[in-house]
């Protein structure tokens, strides 16, 4: 068996994924204060929002308040979806390190998310990728429905390779493989991760991994067995997509912490300030955190 990486990178997207499908209005204060008690906890790359239509997702409405916002530290990376040109442009006013482009490996979900075919969405992207390099600005590229749509059902894995493709010839630098309705296990991730890295170098190669099946551990481990060592999690369990029914949050990141801890491989992170971080989204949104970690540990402090 290979040896497992010693490091891992997270990027926490609670404040993007975990809160863009909340139906009752954030504030862009507890917004800004979630993304302060993150990078306390040691978290070093943050998804603040989306430069998405506000009548898509109103969620992400406050996009540039909530970049205006926050207090940025000098060992935090800060990142910004954007779908278009127009979300581009708006989200440079805001001084992202990274921006993220997002397409689907199915066709119904792109249409769904996005309003365009797959073929579409690279055409749009190309000059967002070309802009946002002229400004010196990082692109990851996210590639949801990786390993299930839920339109369509199965995708194929030379889908997901021809998608992965595409993004690399515009020049997009990180691929995230995203199991956008959690429906992944184990050796289908690493399939598909490896059709990715034919692309992308390694270090240049994410799992965003859904919980909704309770595979999201299991499939963070076997991308690890591959040598993939960046992954995206949510505090608190939050999220789930607009366009993905059914969808529950993205691996809690606690839970992610949790394990990587127990495996002693490093991320820099401190668990009770990250459980912290997620006790004070939650009750924000009058509710206790999905992580299971996060409630084992909560418990035990009241014990
Ligand atoms: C892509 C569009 C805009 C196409 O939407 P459209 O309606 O086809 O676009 P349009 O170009 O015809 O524009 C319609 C209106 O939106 C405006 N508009 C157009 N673009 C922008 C923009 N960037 N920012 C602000 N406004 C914008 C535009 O100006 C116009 O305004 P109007 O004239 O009607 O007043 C729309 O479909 C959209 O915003 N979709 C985003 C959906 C979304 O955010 N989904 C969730 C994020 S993806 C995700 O969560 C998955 C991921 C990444 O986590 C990985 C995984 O798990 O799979």
């Amino acid at each position: 068996m290979n040896a497992l990486p010693q490091k891992v990178t997270l990027v926490e997207v609670g404040p993007r994924d975990g809160l863009q499908n909340e139906k009752t209005p954030v504030s862009t204060e507890h917004k800004a204060a979630l993304v302060a008690m993150l990078q306390a906890a040691g978290l070093t790359e943050i998804e603040v929002t989306s430069f998405v239509s506000p009548k898509w997702v109103p969620q992400m409405a406050d996009n540039l308040a909530v970049m205006a916002a926050i207090e940025r530290r000098a060992d935090v990376r800060y990142s910004v979806l954007t779908p278009n040109l127009k979300g581009l442009e708006a989200a440079l006013l805001a001084l992202p390190h990274e921006v993220v482009v997002f397409a689907a490996a199915s066709e119904a979900f792109s249409q769904k998310n996005i309003n365009c075919s797959i073929t579409e969405s690279i055409e749009r992207f190309a000059p967002v990728v070309q802009a946002a390099h002229a400004a010196g600005i990082k692109v990851r590229g996210a590639l949801s429905c990786a390993l299930g749509c839920p339109y369509q059902g199965e995708v194929s894995l030379d889908e997901v390779e021809r998608v992965a493709r595409l993004m690399r010839a515009i020049g997009v630098d990180h691929l995230g493989v995203a199991d956008t309705i959690g429906v992944g296990t184990p050796r289908r991730v690493q399939q598909a991760l490896e059709r990715a890295l034919r692309y992308f170098p390694l270090a240049e190669v994410s799992g965003h991994f859904h919980d909704t099946y309770g595979q999201a551990l299991a499939n963070i481990y076997a991308s690890l067995e591959v040598g993939v060592h960046t992954f995206d999690a949510s505090v608190a369990g939050l999220g789930g997509c607009p366009y993905a029914k059914g969808a529950t949050g993205n691996v809690a990141t606690e839970d992610v912490v949790f394990m990587l801890n127990g495996l002693g491989i490093d991320t820099g992170v401190d668990i009770d300030r990250l459980v912290d971080a997620g006790a004070f989204i939650s009750g924000v949104l009058g509710r206790a955190p999905v992580s299971r970690v996060a409630r084992a540990l909560l418990a035990k402090r009241v014990a």
